[in-house]
């Protein structure tokens, strides 16, 4: 079997590119070891405190974030990091060459319960004229990521990520090696799955209420299928499930909090997501338009997400061409 490196170096990914993916893999490895070791490591539980978007912070996102940010700001390639549980960006090597932003516990509810959660990363170019702690160097739009992925940690902890060259599957053995197991990975283009949170069904728009509505209508709905619902409330194992047998996730624009378009971040969920989904044949919107062209106004901006089978999402994107702006019964 091949080892990440041997992979990486097949596909001609920079040398340094591939130092700064085994820096972060430091640091995953260290997250799945706490995991792992769960409540004989004294990890699960809140950590008593909150992160700059009002959400209470669990241990785990603290000690997560704690060693990423260490792990990669030893790094001289690292020109500054941007993180879900950091007010501002962090300036590293002022000559670094790359900037890297993430989530570094994505699925924090599940944390508790032992189910699957992750680490969502998205690394960028750094711009020569900006300083690493500079917001604006950050935001550029998702199709500028050098390279994308995440670390699922669940039965198997899994790396996907891409180059751009496609997206590709590694799996984290007993030795620390990661080992490709799936190459070029591909979203079926159809799909009888759907994620979402019904639970905010009434929030949400028009638009999206009529879709959800028809596909539970089933084999006599307008849709004419009969669809399956899964919900792990982990971004990761959901789009971890979709390129492995298809599927469409949405967490879509709801009127809970009027003034954020969506819950999920563009910068460190929204983005390297994309990238993954895209570079697979599959398709990422906010249910208008491409993710990865938005531009971004701040590191922590909120984007809606539909991403899956391009099939699937296209019927989503047709029923928002359709009823955009429409109420309920218009
Ligand atoms: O609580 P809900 O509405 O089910 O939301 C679940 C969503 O929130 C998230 O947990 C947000 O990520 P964080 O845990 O990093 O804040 C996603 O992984 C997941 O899709
Ligand atoms: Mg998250
Ligand atoms: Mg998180």
């Amino acid at each position: 079997m091949k080892r990440l490196h041997q992979f990486l170096r097949e596909q001609h990914t920079s040398p340094e590119l591939i130092e700064l993916i085994d820096t972060l893999l430091v640091a995953c490895k260290e997250v799945a070891y706490l995991l792992k070791q769960g409540a004989l490591a004294g990890i699960l539980g809140s950590a008593g405190a909150e992160n700059i978007q009002g959400e209470t912070q669990k241990k785990l996102d603290v000690l997560s974030n704690d060693l990423l940010k260490k792990t990669l700001l030893s790094c001289s390639l690292v020109k500054g990091i941007a993180s879900e549980e950091e007010d501002f960006p962090v300036a590293g090597n002022p000559n670094g060459k790359y900037l890297v932003t993430f989530d570094p516990l994505d699925g924090s509810s599940n944390i508790d319960v032992n189910v699957s959660v992750g680490t969502i990363f998205s690394i960028l170019q750094a711009p020569t004229d900006l300083a690493g702690d500079d917001e604006s160097a950050f935001l550029q739009q998702g199709s500028k990521q050098v390279a994308a992925g995440y670390v699922l940690y669940g039965p198997s902890n899994i790396l996907v990520m891409t180059t751009g060259k496609g997206t590709h599957m590694f799996t984290l053995a007993n030795t620390g090696d990661f080992f490709l197991t799936r190459e070029l990975v591909q979203v079926p283009v159809t799909t009888k799955e759907f994620a979402i949170n019904m639970s905010n069904q009434r929030f949400w728009e028009h638009a999206m209420q009529s879709y959800v509505d028809d596909m539970l209508k089933g084999e006599e709905g307008p849709l004419a299928k009969r669809y399956n619902m899964r919900w792990v409330a982990s971004m990761v194992a959901e789009v971890h499930r979709i390129l492995t047998r298809g599927g469409i996730f949405m967490y879509p624009y709801d009127y809970r909090e009027p003034k954020k378009p969506g819950k999920l971040r563009l910068m460190y969920e929204g983005n390297p997501m994309s990238f993954l989904i895209e570079q697979a044949g599959g398709l990422s919107t906010n249910a208008y338009t491409h993710i990865m062209g938005i531009q971004p106004k701040g590191i922590h901006e909120r984007v809606a997400v539909v991403l899956g089978s391009k099939e699937e999402v296209n019927i989503a994107l047709d029923y928002h061409r359709r009823l955009a702006g429409s109420q309920q019964g218009d």
